[in-house]
């Protein structure tokens, strides 16, 4: 099994990433990169312990496997799966959206449905195939950019001024195809091994030339990470920010300089239909925010038990507003983990033998997600009162005897001394407060698309038939006579 010291060799591979102007040459060992990285190398390593039981035998190669790179064949292997994700979830706290869990998910779909892939005027189900044999051998991190520049939403890529502003075919060899443009927003993706590149959002007949998919490794020449303003080098301490220090996973805009996509990296060459086809008709998009969903309900139980804390340090637990906040916040963690365990009950075989999620549960919990994770957060924030900005300026203060005594003194709580309280109130500042924590807010509302997007994928996948019927069998057993 890959182990976190290999992954962290393979990040040295010349890839292209821009911070502040400069160009980042040793990503492994630089202080934006290098919190998230050795993260994702605990990841690596947890999975490789035979305690974690995150491995198989995976049937594709006959060889031992990451579960989470696996296609679930059976009810017990979405269980499986499921403890897989949550041992990963569990290390981060769910504070870690695209760790490589997320997209592999989404490979495996792929290569459970190989004939979405073979529809279009070229068979490229074959490369599906390969690579989802390589991920289970190499246990590759992969991230995904999947959205065009927020250019327009009024038009799509073939409208825009400029050619080629949205990722795609500039000139097609025998051997592949040369891509030029942007896509957003490769969360991960500068310490990732290889970038899905595609576009979940519908494109017309005219798009064509974006109508790509691919995977791209991430130190391809002509391929550019910008990325946005990294939190983690501003971070003072993991005392100060304890979040930021460990999980700031960097989200970066691709540019692709005419970049060279060989065939067998090629998923969907120009194929309108066959996007929606990789996306939908696979069993890639359900399961793959059912792994989203798993993650989350993992964060919401950390939040839950973060708020509680508060709450006692503070001496207001008892207090009937308090509990009925906390009650609020237990129901929100309680929900999203039900809705994780009801999408493995209702699942069901599909005619390929994947086991998909149950639809309803899992497009249910995503639906909410932009409303119920700030008001998760909210109900954190009123919970911990200024108490998040009563606390030193950094631990430069808590090491200066001539400002702890003060501290010491007068920040505390009954059980709890300074160091401790202020600790627990700078954590939850990190969750609610600090630009990571904004971040984070944006993600959860953001990350499987816009709220309107989120909720139409609720509507159609509700199963809206039964419901009428019942409507409509009650309003026939009755009437004016
Ligand atoms: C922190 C973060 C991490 C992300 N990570 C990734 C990643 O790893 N990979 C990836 O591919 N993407 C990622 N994304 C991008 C994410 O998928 C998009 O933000 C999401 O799909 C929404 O697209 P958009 O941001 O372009 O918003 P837009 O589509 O521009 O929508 C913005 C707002 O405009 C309004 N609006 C737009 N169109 C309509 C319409 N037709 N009808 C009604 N209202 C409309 C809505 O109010 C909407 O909320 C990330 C985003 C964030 C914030």
């Amino acid at each position: 099994m890959r182990t976190g010291k290999h992954y962290l060799a393979a990040l040295n591979d010349d890839r292209e990433i821009y911070v502040d102007g400069e160009r980042i040459r040793d990503v492994a060992n630089h202080p934006a990169f290098a919190p998230i990285a050795t993260t994702i190398a605990e990841l690596y390593d947890l999975a490789a312990e035979p305690a974690s039981k995150m491995t198989f035998t995976a049937p594709e190669t006959g060889a031992e496997a990451n579960r989470v790179y696996g296609i679930p064949r059976s009810r017990e292997d979405l269980a499986d799966f499921r403890h897989a994700a949550e041992t990963w979830a569990r290390h981060t706290h769910g504070w870690v959206g695209r760790s490589p869990d997320h997209v592999a998910t989404f490979i495996a779909g792929f290569a459970a449905h190989p004939e979405a892939f073979s529809a279009g005027e070229r068979d490229l189900s074959a490369n599906v195939l390969a690579y989802h044999q390589r991920l289970l051998t190499e246990s590759r991190y992969v991230s995904y950019a999947i959205i065009p520049p927020q250019v327009s939403r009024a038009t799509t890529a073939h409208a825009w001024d400029g050619d080629f502003v949205q990722v795609g075919v500039v000139e097609e060899t025998p051997d592949g195809i040369v891509v030029r443009g942007a896509q957003m927003l490769a969360t991960g993706g500068p310490v990732a091994d290889d970038i899905f590149v595609s576009c979940i959002k519908p494109l017309t007949e005219d798009d064509r030339d974006f109508a790509i998919s691919f995977v791209v490794p991430a130190g391809t020449p002509g391929l550019k990470f910008y990325c946005r303003r990294p939190y983690a080098p501003a971070a003072t301490s993991s005392y100060d920010y304890p979040l930021t220090t460990r999980y700031d996973e960097t989200d970066a805009l691709l540019v692709f300089d005419d970049a060279f996509i060989p065939w067998e990296n090629v998923f969907v060459d120009r194929d309108v239909a066959g996007l929606r086809r990789q996306f939908f008709e696979t069993g890639a998009h359900v399961l793959g925010n059912w792994q989203a969903q798993i993650r989350f309900s993992v964060k919401l139980q950390f939040i839950a038990g973060l708020a509680r804390k508060v709450a006692a340090v503070n001496g207001v637990d008892k207090f009937p507003g308090v509990v009925e906040k906390l009650g609020e916040l237990a129901s929100l963690a309680a929900v999203v983990e039900s809705a994780v365990l009801a999408a493995e009950y209702t699942a069901s075989p599909d005619e390929a033998g994947l086991w998909r999620p149950g639809k309803r549960a899992v497009y249910g919990a995503m639906g909410l997600q932009a409303e119920l994770y700030p008001r998760a957060l909210a109900i954190l924030r009123e919970l911990v009162g200024g108490g998040v900005l009563q606390v030193p300026s950094s631990v430069a203060d808590m090491r200066n005897p001539e400002t702890r005594s003060d501290i010491d003194r007068y920040i505390y709580s009954p059980g709890a001394p300074a160091e401790e309280r202020i600790k627990l109130f700078k954590l939850a500042w990190d969750a609610v407060g600090s630009e990571f924590g904004g971040r984070h807010h944006q993600y959860e509302m953001f990350y499987a698309g816009a709220p309107f997007v989120v909720k139409g994928y609720a509507f159609r996948n509700y199963g809206f038939e039964g419901t009428l019927a019942d409507v409509d069998a009650f309003l026939a057993s009755y009437g004016v006579e």
